[in-house]
């Protein structure tokens, strides 16, 4: 069992307040209304447990380490006697029965084969004794194929009976879940996924992620890191991170859901290819990296876009989506007015803007080495930054990223400043947007015209004939949608502001002094933890 957050703070009402021992030193505890508590030392003394007459108990609590990681730690607290502890026990289970945010049944999917194939261990060595010792009762399930957690929550479980979900592997996996939940709630509340244009209904149930594969891009970048332990912590703490989900479609036919990069050109070649090398592990993205930057191939085609409105920031303003994102709360407010108000800005005559019910979209055509949507800043081990630093997590936009045709010296300096703080986009052949829906077609293509007649208002976005790459049989590239490959390449994007919940709470700002979290275990001792 877990109490919330152990903050150095005053002014809280106290509910329980003692003198306890803790080493050789008499400290005074001090629990209050939110759980916070207060202890401060009164003095030091020589601890003799005889004379004292304790009775100990052990206490555990996590604190911050480096790089946003979580720990356990253990304490040791002595009461003077037994109605003292039990008085502790009581209060502080009392209080965490009014902990409505923190899980007590989950449903954990482990996929066995994620990364270094360790989820298992991970799973089981790692997360499941925190799990238990914070009585939470889990379900859990290792999959026997691909698809395995997704059909199973589309189709099998009463969600009634879980209070969230989690996922132990990598992105493919979470992703998995996610088209679980996503489906399952639509179908559940009778919403057609294959309206590109249709609000879909937010997921009631929170996801964790325990990472154990390849680029664990979306753990990374919700909490920071890539660690299991410190994920753990953050779903037995209850945390809540919204995030945004871009659907993709087809000539109106849904595909699937996006909630990190969406590539195409260079990310989606590196992808196609180093499927074929599962059994690399992890460092087929590398080889498959360099044999796709080697073959340089670009592609040519029309990427149309609707733009995020000014009070979402742009791509380059340098501000960071951090733990309770003052851009992330506007683009939420911001889908609240849309919804009952479609138009936002005039149309205006120019040949590259088309007008339709929501805004003014902007068309650009070109030979592109890579097109990338980052809902999220993708940042991960590879790149800690990400492919768009300053994207934000649930602001209801995608930073859409082209990267046009360009030597290949020029495109590896670009590729090179996703590791260090250079900033990738301030060269002439990269532009970026932040954009609330996206279109692109590629060579020979009608796609978008079909899209342009039912969508927008006459005129066609794609009017231009595009030829082949003549070292490609098709000219055509693969979407690197999440780690899977979608199979058209002509496609339709929207985002859907805050769609799912993680156990998280986003990457957080540096803090000036450690800030514990701290636990309750009842038994013959009485123990906290963070
Ligand atoms: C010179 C070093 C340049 C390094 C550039 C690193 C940029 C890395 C950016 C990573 C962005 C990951 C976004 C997340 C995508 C996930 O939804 C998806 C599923 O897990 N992962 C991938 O598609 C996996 C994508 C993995 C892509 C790895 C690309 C590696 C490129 C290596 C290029 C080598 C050129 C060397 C020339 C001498
Ligand atoms: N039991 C299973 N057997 C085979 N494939 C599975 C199984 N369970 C899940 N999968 C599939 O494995 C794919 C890859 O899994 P996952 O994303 O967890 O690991 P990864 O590819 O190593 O990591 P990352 O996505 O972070 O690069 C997913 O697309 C998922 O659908
Ligand atoms: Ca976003």
């Amino acid at each position: 069992m877990l109490i919330s957050e152990f903050f150095i703070m005053v002014n809280q009402p106290t509910l329980l307040s003692s003198q306890l021992f803790y080493e050789n030193r008499v400290v005074e505890v001090t629990l209050n209304r939110v759980m916070l508590g207060l202890w401060k030392e009164i003095e030091t003394r020589r601890k003799r447990s005889a004379s004292f007459n304790c009775i100990s108990k052990d206490v555990s609590y996590t604190e911050r380490t480096k790089h946003h990681c979580w720990r356990c730690k253990d304490i040791i607290f002595h009461c003077l006697d037994k109605a003292q502890r039990q008085q502790w026990v009581q209060t502080i289970n009392n209080q965490l029965s009014l902990l409505s945010i923190r899980p007590k049944r989950l449903l954990v999917y482990i996929n066995p084969y994620s990364g270094k194939q360790r989820g298992k261990w991970i799973y089981e060595q790692r997360v499941a004794p925190l799990f238990s010792r914070a009585s939470i009762s889990t379900d859990v399930i290792v999959t026997e194929s691909a698809n395995h957690a997704r059909d199973h929550l589309k189709t099998e479980v009463d969600l009634k009976q879980c209070d969230g979900v989690v996922c132990v592997g990598g992105d493919g996996m979470f992703s998995e879940v996610v088209h679980g939940l996503v489906s399952r709630t639509q179908s559940d509340s009778r919403v057609d996924q294959n309206q590109p244009n249709q609000d879909l209904v937010p997921c009631a149930l929170r996801i964790g992620i325990i990472p154990a594969g390849s680029t664990d891009c979306i753990c990374y970048s919700t909490t920071g890191t890539n660690d299991p332990v410190t994920s753990a912590l953050h779903i037995i703490m209850g945390d809540s991170q919204p995030m945004d989900v871009c659907s993709v479609h087809h000539n109106n036919t849904f595909l699937r859901y996006s909630v990190s990069l969406l590539g195409y050109g260079f990310y989606g070649d590196v992808l196609t290819d180093s499927e074929r090398k599962r059994w690399m592990g992890p460092s087929r993205y590398d080889f498959s990296g360099l044999k796709t930057f080697l073959t340089h191939q670009y592609y040519e085609g029309t990427v149309a876009f609707l733009p995020a409105k000014d009070n979402l920031g742009n791509p380059r303003d340098k501000i960071k989506c951090r733990t309770r994102c003052h851009i992330c709360e506007q683009g939420a407010n911001n889908g609240q007015l849309l919804s009952g108000d479609h138009v936002y800005k005039m149309a205006e005559e120019n040949s590259d803007e088309e007008t339709s019910g929501d805004g003014v979209w902007r068309v650009i055509r070109g030979k592109f080495l890579a097109i990338n949507a980052a809902c999220m800043s993708c940042a991960c081990p590879r790149s800690p930054r990400g492919l768009s630093p300053y994207a934000h997590l649930a602001d209801g936009t995608t930073d859409l990223i082209l990267v046009r045709k360009a030597s290949r010296l020029d495109f590896l300096r670009h590729l090179i400043r996703h590791t260090n703080k250079d900033d990738q986009f301030d060269m002439s052949f990269v532009e970026v947007h932040r954009v609330r829906r996206f279109r692109f077609a590629p060579k020979h293509s009608n796609v978008i015209s079909e899209v342009d007649l039912s969508e927008t208002s006459g005129k066609k976005i794609c009017n231009q004939v595009c030829t082949a790459h003549p070292n490609n049989d098709t000219g055509h590239s693969n979407w690197n949608c999440d780690g899977e490959i979608l199979p058209h390449a002509d496609i339709q994007v929207s985002v859907h502001c805050q769609l799912i919940r993680l156990f998280a709470r986003g990457v957080e700002r540096g803090t000036t002094f450690d800030t514990y979290t701290w636990s309750v275990i009842e038994g013959s001792n009485l123990s906290w933890q963070a």
